[in-house]
């Protein structure tokens, strides 16, 4: 161990002091490690000591750890997030694995190797955006081994977040989209992005940052919509020591954290109108002032928005000021939902199945052809991200690596979100040309006749008044698989 080294600081939250002491003695060596038996605890060690990986049993007195790491992914989204548990809490943590944004979860009764090489990786993806922020310094001061690696890590970071991890197929309406946000990447405007909730508004956002000029700057990321209006304007703008009830130290606000760097505001349709006029003057000012400060601090980031409503109708009711819409929609992207681009429902699957996979300690799996078509034939009101939690529950209950229709759920399995919905509006394409709307439903349709007589073109083509050649031809041209 190098004692010139700065460990990361991972904090255990159990309410036995048993499994503390264990899992202090496993992570000891290569972690400071903090511990706390319960929620409040922990709230006291974060606020006091900068922690960036927390380790949570899922049974905790009051809540459970999942409930509890929301709290934190809202408050310290920096925080690496993982959850222990025994088998039988598998469903709570299934279903709350994106909205706690857990990294990973660990099983009891946990083995040392594998809880501290989980932990190292954890911490490790943790500082690979920390690291960046360092690279500018290092960019310009270095050796020219040590700017080699520092452009290394930047080339690693903008690998991991860029326009290439937004999965899309051939010809997919996210291709420009993409071709537009990365050209605007590189100037200095401010973005607005729109679109349903878990399109990939948060992934778009940070690929803009990672392929603009501030890629070496921090990411950070405010939900506006998850905190009360005053703890929102002391996480964005920091406060004093005594500034209110509670405020024990100073606290450094996410603009000053991302100097240099990007905010992404997201759910900026939520705010109200005086949180508005501050987040608009320091827009304009270029500065912030931490709440019950005198003195005012400039700011150099840029600010990414975005919000699942329609933020032009807020301004003409007079919800959303129109001055600050102006001064945050520099350039406006939307990113349509999954059911306008049904194509993409392939390669996002793959990628989903192989992060959910790793993230449940079942790396390699996958699904079968027929559990990808009912995934093709569902219209995914809640997005990508209800995709992720469907495939993340089917493969908890599959007993094999590779998922198969039959551990969809219901509605998944039997398209019939999609059958119903095909006749509703929510299903229509709300975009492109007459032939290609006309194509998505074709193609739904036949997705959806084919399940039902499980792939058997025989039958499906009759009940579609179609030659069987007819049928093939156009399974062909939808590529339609059995
Ligand atoms: N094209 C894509 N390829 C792979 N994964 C994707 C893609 N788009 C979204 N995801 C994944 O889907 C999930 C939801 O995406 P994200 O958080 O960016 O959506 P969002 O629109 O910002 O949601 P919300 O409005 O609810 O905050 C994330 O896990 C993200 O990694």
């Amino acid at each position: 161990m190098n004692a010139g080294l700065r460990l990361p600081t991972v904090l255990v939250v159990d309410d036995e002091v048993r499994s503390q002491d264990a899992m202090r003695r496993t992570l000891e060596e290569d972690f400071v490690v903090l511990t706390a038996s319960g929620a409040d605890d922990a709230r006291t060690q974060l606020e006091r000591h900068e922690v960036n990986v927390i380790l949570c049993d899922q049974r905790m007195p009051g809540l459970t750890g999942v409930v509890f790491l929301k709290e934190v992914r809202e408050r310290w989204p920096d925080i690496v997030r993982i959850v222990i548990s025994g088998y039988t809490d598998s469903e709570d943590i299934i279903a709350g694995i994106n909205d706690a944004g857990i990294y990973q979860y660990i099983l009891k009764p946990w083995v040392p190797d594998h809880l501290l090489a989980t932990v190292r990786n954890a911490a490790e993806a943790q500082t690979l955006q920390q690291e960046t922020a360092r690279l500018d310094l290092e960019l310009r001061t270095a050796t020219p081994v040590l700017r080699q690696r520092a452009a290394h890590k930047l080339e690693r970071a903008r690998r991991t977040f860029g326009f290439d991890r937004i999965e899309r197929a051939a010809g997919s309406p996210m291709d420009s989209v993409c071709e537009m946000a990365a050209r605007v990447a590189r100037y200095d405007l401010s973005v607005l992005v729109l679109g349903e909730s878990g399109t990939g508004k948060e992934l778009l956002a940070r690929a803009i940052h990672y392929a603009s000029p501030r890629a070496n700057g921090a990411f950070v990321v405010e939900n506006c919509a998850a905190i009360p209006e005053t703890l929102l304007e002391s996480e964005l703008f920091g406060h004093k020591r005594g500034a209110f009830t509670g405020a024990y130290e100073d606290h450094i606000g996410l603009f000053q954290r991302a100097d240099g760097g990007t905010v992404f505001l997201d759910e900026i349709g939520e705010t109200s109108p005086a949180f508005q006029v501050r987040l608009l003057r320091v827009l304009q000012e270029g500065e912030v002032r931490p709440v019950g400060a005198t003195r005012a601090v400039p700011v150099d980031v840029r600010v990414i928005a975005a919000t699942h409503r329609d933020l032009e109708q807020r301004v003409r009711e007079g919800l959303f000021r129109e001055d600050l819409y102006y001064r945050i929609a520099g350039a406006t992207f939307t990113v349509p939902p999954l059911r306008e681009r049904v194509g993409d429902i392939e390669p996002i699957a793959r990628r989903v199945v192989d992060e959910v996979g790793i993230e449940l300690g079942r790396p390699g799996a996958s699904l079968t052809d027929e559990a990808m078509a009912c995934l093709m034939g569902y219209p995914w009101p809640g997005n990508i991200r209800e995709l992720r939690n469907e495939l993340a529950r089917a493969l908890a209950l599959s007993d094999s690596e590779r998922i198969e229709a039959q551990s969809l759920s219901q509605r998944v399995l039997h398209g019939q979100a999609g059958l119903t919905a095909t006749a509703s509006a929510a299903a229509l394409p709300a975009s492109g040309t007459l032939a290609e709307r006309l194509d998505a439903i074709e193609a739904m349709v036949l997705r959806e006749t084919l399940l039902r007589h499980r792939w058997n073109k025989t039958r499906a083509a009759k009940e579609l008044g179609l030659s069987r050649v007819g049928l093939r031809g156009k399974m062909v041209r939808f590529g339609l698989e059995g």
